[in-house]
């Protein structure tokens, strides 16, 4: 699996520690930044997360930001983009299942790093259960045209 990660500044260290957890789970990623905690502006990171895993160059995506809510209304914009908001493991379970979301939103300012750990860990762990919720997430694709 390959993942790519995006953060701004209120969400660069829970991705520095994010960063180490898929390195001990063996999954390869690209980070396409921010690099420093100076402050940026959290769409110029979401966009091209959220680009690289609608073209398919990417399995999944992992935004951070303060709140993991302005990543998340950016990322949902670009068709074909199933972001979750998530902020308990039970959801990020949920939100693959059933919701077949390809990229994961968090917020440092409001998960902790252990938190976040087991989310991720969860999340990417977790197949899409397919049945009923095809035919729901495609009514989702439908809106947009697909
Ligand atoms: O988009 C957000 C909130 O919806 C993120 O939490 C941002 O990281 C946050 O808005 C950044 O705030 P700052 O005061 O500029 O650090």
């Amino acid at each position: 699996m390959k993942v790519v990660l995006g953060s701004d500044h209120g969400g660069l260290k829970l991705k520095e520690s994010i960063k180490k957890v898929l390195e001990e789970m063996n999954v390869m990623y690209e980070d396409v930044g921010c690099d420093c905690p100076d402050s940026v502006d959290y769409p110029d990171y979401a966009l091209p997360v959220a680009e690289k895993v609608a073209k398919g160059e990417f399995d999944r995506g992992i935004l951070i930001c303060g709140t993991g809510i302005g990543m998340s209304i950016t990322a949902n914009k670009v068709r074909g983009i199933r972001c979750a908001l998530v902020t308990d493991e039970y959801s990020a379970r949920m939100s693959r299942e059933h919701n077949n979301a390809n990229i994961l939103a968090l917020g440092e300012r409001v998960t902790g790093p252990g938190l976040a750990e087991g989310i991720v860990r969860t999340w990417l762990n977790t197949e899409f259960a397919g049945g009923r919720h095809e035919r729901r997430v495609e009514k989702i694709g439908a809106l947009e045209g697909e």
